[in-house]
């Protein structure tokens, strides 16, 4: 058994039918979805604003790995095409594993480039880390500390302060 967070973003086309296609892809294996943000884009500024969400997953049979796959699958499903020359560039849907836990719900820690967990970058991202709070008001990112503290304290602070909670854009139809 794995438990994971993983999220999700989306620029570029229909934004909330791309997270809505990674939800679906990954079916039950989803426990808790987070509400969707409107964020300006980070680590390049010349593209449009991103939706953003985190999911909390879990599975008896996943490994690791298999989140990854089924990270690949779900951007696949949203038709999402890699430009190798643009990094943090524009995309339909991108879906980060941002951290693991295992049986013992010790956290998997991998300095694997394919799969680097928890995600290098998690901890600078209010993007990530607002949304997270959402489903889990007293998590940690493994080995940084708790959510509440970078987002109020680390490099991710001042972004925090232009996210913009859309309520009205629910993952999960209430219909
Ligand atoms: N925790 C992780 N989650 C997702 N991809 C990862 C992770 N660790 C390493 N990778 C690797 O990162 C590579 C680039 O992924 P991707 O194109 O989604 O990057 P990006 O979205 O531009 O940047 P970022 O990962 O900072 O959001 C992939 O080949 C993937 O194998
Ligand atoms: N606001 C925001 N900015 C980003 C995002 C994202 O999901 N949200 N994803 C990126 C891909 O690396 C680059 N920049």
């Amino acid at each position: 058994m794995t438990r994971a967070v993983l999220s999700l973003g989306s620029n570029l086309g229909d934004r909330l039918g791309n997270l809505r296609t990674a939800l679906a892809t990954l079916g039950d294996a989803v426990l808790v979805v987070s509400g969707v943000y409107e964020t300006p884009p980070w680590g390049d500024v010349e593209q449009p604003a991103y939706l953003n969400a985190v999911l909390l997953v879990q599975d008896d049979a996943a490994a690791p790995r298999d989140w990854l796959e089924r990270a690949r699958a779900a951007e696949a499903a949203a038709g999402r095409v890699r430009d190798p020359q643009r990094r943090f560039g524009p995309r339909t849907l991108d879906v980060d594993v941002i951290a693991v836990w295992g049986d013992d719900d010790e956290p998997v820690l991998s300095d694997d480039p394919e799969l680097t967990l928890p995600h290098p970058r998690a901890h600078l991202r209010a993007f990530v880390l607002r949304p997270w709070i959402d489903i889990q008001p007293y998590g940690r990112l493994p080995g940084h500390g708790w959510l509440t503290d970078l987002l109020t304290a680390g490099p991710a602070a001042q972004d925090a302060l232009d996210l913009r909670p859309r309520p009205e854009l629910a993952l999960e139809s209430t219909a």
